[in-house]
């Protein structure tokens, strides 16, 4: 189906303010050009540039799949800016988005480049560290909270430097095992919770990966029986 004018000129005209360069107009490739740019910003957040929450999202579940079928445990951390509100309402608005996007640039600074940070929502950080062991995790976590803390902010009127923390909440993807990104994110949440209880300005990480499987995947894995024919013999698994 050929791509009427009028929608494509509008796609670029989006586009462009958004700061995309493209081909020029009626260039062969300028029908791929658009769809891969408006595939590329609908996966970014616009504030920081990072992955919006669908992108993290699709990135996780990605994620299980690695991890279920490697063994290998993955860190789901989970950062939310303390007392935001109080940069809001003292500075302004404007001050709070220079807060937002400075904690952006200061946790993707501080990751390796296999890690994944992206924005959530509001003043929230998703962290993605693939193959990350439970003793590496908890390290790389307090590291990363430490430099959000010890970062000047300077705001935009040029006078202010602010500094702020975060609270993260961590959990573990469980190897083996198949859980949902629903569930991987609550767990997460509750451990961010659990930071903001104690005080604010601490990680908070799940001890050890916890097999969390829904009800319907339990019964798929118990109920599971072997085909005729098939033995198992525990000591093969090993
Ligand atoms: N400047 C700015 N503010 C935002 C944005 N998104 C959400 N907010 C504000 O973030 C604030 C979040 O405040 P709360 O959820 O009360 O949390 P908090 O003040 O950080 O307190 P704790 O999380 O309990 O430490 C609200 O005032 C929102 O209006 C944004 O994109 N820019």
């Amino acid at each position: 189906m050929a791509s009427s004018p009028l929608r494509l000129a509008h796609a670029r005209a989006l586009l462009q303010r958004a700061g995309v360069e493209l081909p020029p107009a009626d260039s062969p490739d300028e029908v791929q050009a658009i769809i891969d740019a408006l595939c590329e910003l609908s996966e970014r957040d616009a504030l920081t540039g990072l992955p919006n929450r669908r992108a993290f999202l699709a990135r996780l579940a990605q994620e299980l799949d690695r991890s279920t079928r490697s063994g290998e445990t993955s860190l789901l951390l989970m950062f939310d800016i303390d007392h935001f509100k109080g940069v809001n309402d003292t500075h302004g608005h404007l001050a709070g988005d220079a807060v937002i996007r400075t904690v952006a640039a200061i946790l993707s600074e501080h990751v390796r480049p296999m890690d994944t940070v992206a924005r959530l929502g509001g003043e929230e950080f998703g962290v993605l560290l693939p193959q990350c062991s439970v003793g590496a995790g908890a390290v790389l976590a307090e590291r990363l909270r430490a430099a959000v803390e010890s970062h000047p902010i300077g705001l935009p009127d040029g006078k202010v430097t602010l500094r702020v923390t975060v609270s993260v909440g961590g959990a573990y993807s469980p190897p083996w095992v198949r859980t949902s990104v629903e569930r991987w994110l609550e767990r997460a949440d509750r451990q961010l919770y659990m930071a903001k209880r104690q005080g604010r300005n601490r990680v908070c990480i799940e001890a050890v990966p916890v097999s969390d499987v829904s009800a319907e995947e339990k019964q798929l894995l118990f109920a599971w029986t072997p085909p005729d024919g098939l033995i198992i013999d525990a000591a093969d698994a090993t």
